[in-house]
């Protein structure tokens, strides 16, 4: 049974909605079912910018069950307000202008403004904690440590999908309606809600869904004027892969019979397209001719889609997937025809670093392709925002298959509007904050969208094709005519090629000209492939890399996390002061040790009527083997020293051992010496293990106390 229940919209509701404190441009507050409190009554907080409004927290915006609500009615299809629109195609200019609260300005072909940017939150537990406040202006989030974030729209917790489209969505649908492309994509860590809007569920269903119910509801109200044809794909990005997700491979080609004329549906290839700006070559069209048709087409992509379990959600969308509907219309008066594509994109959410292998790789790759993203959307911005527009440099979008995709797009080509959804408890409060930082750059960048009409409009339109097309003509005219006129030329072109016969007229020559120009086709095929490939290589390497440095993170941050364990910190530093007083336990015992050595051996051999003198140091080590008897702190012959020491000399074995012999036991002596020998070399050891030990503990110290640097 298919996850969409289709919401039929009355035609009069297609406009996009403005909740009632909007409307009449004040800031009163529904209180239908709410508990928000008035404005009046609300706590004052000063704001960065100094400015005092009324705010209120978001652990305060919970009803009795928990959930969070804020002034925003929840309105179930039944208090929006009706319009009085009859016909889009006759709604005046000046009520299209809405996409973007901030300034946007429309004409008929073209629309200038920035990207609609909402915030969703999703819904706090009960039990969870949250710095985050939600104004009652509904556009600005605010958190006590970094201030204000403001935006189109900031929902709160009692929203619904069908609010979130009237208030983000509809004015794109609209657009798209016209002849605009548009782009709404839901961006946000995992389990913050993307899926829920994008999708939504039978009792509440989503932007996707509401979206499609809308456009066949313009196109039964519009048929009269224009006849239209509505044709949906459904494609994920997956691991870096583009996956047709309405022609899996696995039911249809198998992999190996794929070729080149019978493309590979498990990798599809990005080209650039005159028409459209890039084009997914070989991706899957399907006509449909209503809302069933075109959700069950999508139903039955959704089912291929790769989900799999997160920390945050059981049901995660591994992979980012993008449905395209392309809506051609022809005006049945004037013939004129557009052609516009609405992508609706549900992004795979970012996460930290996962326990599974395969989860890992699969958050690498999304990580890098949101990290791109990000990136892509920062470059825009600055350049955006930029007076000279100098500086910004190249905008990466070939870093990965989604920035690729959405190019176009977030090239200016598109009308944009943006979901964030966030999750506001204190657990996710940096994605939070890295979200809304995202949000805020995607906010600046300015587009400067035109509709796409094609040959069969207006008079003027077509004149100005036919004119670029003439142009073109001419141009290439002028060439074949420079190339004929240069022999030099002609020559080092069609060399290659062998030699042109002396005869060769006209209709030969450009016969060549058309041969080397295949030539040089192939060869440039053949260069894209290479760069393809080489570039694949790169982004293999790529992922390796952010797989590697997500390991070595996930390493340092556990160790960097234990460390700033005060208990654990703790605990360290009292098992190293223990094993530094054992060490100096052990040390002095083996001084002991060695001193009874040295007395021991000195009375052997010198006799047990003769005392060590009380000056003199110990022995330190005795070895024993056939050819010399090592004595760092050996006694030497009488005539030596006189029964004094030497530091560090060999005696020669004779002389020890006539002297032990002159003593008596020389085996007892030997085994005595090896005994001691062997147990000052196992507390030697022992020490050794205790100062590896120390040694760590002082890296580690020395890495919580660097950590703890770069953190200030
Ligand atoms: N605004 C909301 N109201 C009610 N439930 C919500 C809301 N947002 C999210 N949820 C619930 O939270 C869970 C996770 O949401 P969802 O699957 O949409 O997250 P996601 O951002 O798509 O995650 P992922 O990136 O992992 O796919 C779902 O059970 C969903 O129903």
């Amino acid at each position: 049974m298919s996850n969409f229940t289709v919401p039929r919209l009355s035609p009069n509701k297609r406009q996009s909605y403005r909740p009632p404190s909007r409307q009449n441009g004040s800031s009163a507050i529904s209180t239908g079912g709410s508990l928000r409190r008035p404005a009046s009554t609300m706590s004052l907080r000063s704001t960065s910018s100094g400015i005092r409004r009324p705010s209120t927290p978001v652990s305060s915006l919970r009803n009795t069950s928990g959930s969070m609500i804020s002034s925003r009615a929840s309105s179930p299809n039944s208090s929006r307000p009706s319009s009085s629109l009859s016909s889009r195609s006759t709604r005046p200019v000046s009520s299209m202008s809405g996409l973007s609260s901030r300034s946007s300005t429309f004409n008929e072909n073209i629309y200038s403004g920035t990207i609609m940017v909402s915030v969703r939150p999703r819904p706090l537990r009960e039990q969870v904690k949250t710095s985050w406040m939600i104004d009652s202006d509904e556009s600005t989030i605010y958190s006590p440590e970094l201030g204000d974030f403001t935006f189109d729209s900031v929902f709160g917790n009692e929203v619904n999908n069908q609010d979130v489209y009237n208030t983000s969505v509809a004015d794109i649908v609209n657009k798209t309606l016209d002849g605009f492309n548009g782009t709404v994509f839901a961006y946000g860590i995992t389990g913050s809600g993307k899926t829920h809007s994008m999708q939504g569920s039978p009792s509440d269903p989503g932007i996707i869904p509401l979206a499609v119910t809308e456009i066949f509801n313009f196109i039964n109200e519009n048929s009269h004027i224009k006849n239209y044809s509505v044709k949906v794909s459904y494609l994920e990005i997956y691991n870096e892969k583009i996956l047709d997700l309405l022609q899996p491979e696995n039911s249809s080609t198998p992999q190996a019979f794929s070729s080149a004329s019978n493309p590979s549906t498990n990798d599809l290839k990005i080209r650039d397209d005159p028409m459209t700006g890039v084009k997914v070559v070989g991706l899957s069209e399907e006509p449909v001719n209503s809302v069933d048709e075109l959700l069950s087409v999508i139903e039955r992509g959704h089912m291929s889609r790769k989900t799999g379990e997160t920390e945050f959600n059981s049901r995660s969308s591994r992979s980012h997937a993008i449905v395209l509907i392309r809506i051609c219309s022809i005006d049945i008066l004037t013939k004129a025809e557009t052609v516009s594509t609405l992508s609706l994109c549900d992004l795979a959410g970012s996460e930290r670093a996962a326990t599974q292998t395969a989860r890992r790789k699969e958050g690498a790759y999304i990580n890098k392709s949101l990290l791109a993203l990000s990136t892509a959307i920062a470059k825009l911005s600055a350049a955006s925002t930029s007076k000279t527009n100098s500086n910004v440099g190249h905008i990466p979008f070939r870093d990965s298959k989604l920035t690729r995709l959405l190019q176009p797009s977030l090239s200016g080509n598109s009308v944009i509007s943006i979901l964030c959804t966030v999750h506001l408890g204190e657990q996710s409060y940096s994605e939070t904050v890295s979200t809304l930082r995202f949000a805020a750059k995607a906010k600046n960048i300015t587009l400067n969208a035109s509709k796409h009409e094609l040959l069969g409009g207006s008079n003027s339109e077509k004149d100005r094709v036919i004119e670029k097309l003439q142009n073109a003509i001419q141009k290439q005219k002028v060439e074949i005519e420079l190339l004929k006129a240069s022999n030099g030329l002609n020559s080092l072109s069609i060399s290659s090629l062998g030699p042109l016969s002396e005869s060769s007229s006209s209709s030969s020559d450009s016969l060549r000209l058309r041969d080397v120009n295949a030539q040089l086709a192939s060869e440039n095929r053949l260069l894209t492939e290479r760069v393809e490939h080489l570039s694949r290589l790169m982004d293999e390497k790529r992922t390796e890399n952010v797989i590697l440095k997500t390991d070595i993170m996930t390493s340092l941050t556990s160790v960097g996390t234990l460390l700033n364990n005060p208990t654990v910190l703790r605990n360290l530093e009292e098992l190293f002061r223990d094993q530094a007083t054992e060490i100096e336990e052990y040390n002095s015992y083996i001084s002991h040790l060695e001193n009874e050595l040295g007395k021991y051996e000195y009375k052997k051999y010198f006799g047990e009527s003769q005392n060590q003198p009380d000056s003199s140091p110990a022995v330190v080590a005795v070895v024993v083997n056939d050819e010399n008897i090592e004595c760092p702190l050996s006694p030497i012959s009488d005539s030596d020293m006189n029964g004094g020491y030497k530091t560090h000399g060999l005696v020669s074995p004779s002389k020890v051992r006539n002297n032990v012999l002159k003593n008596g036991n020389q085996r007892e002596l030997q085994s005595l010496i090896e005994t001691q020998k062997e147990e000052i070399d196992d507390l030697k050891e022992s020490i050794k293990n205790k100062d590896k030990i120390i040694k760590a503990l002082r890296t580690s110290s020395r890495f919580k106390n660097s950590l703890s640097t770069d953190l200030q």
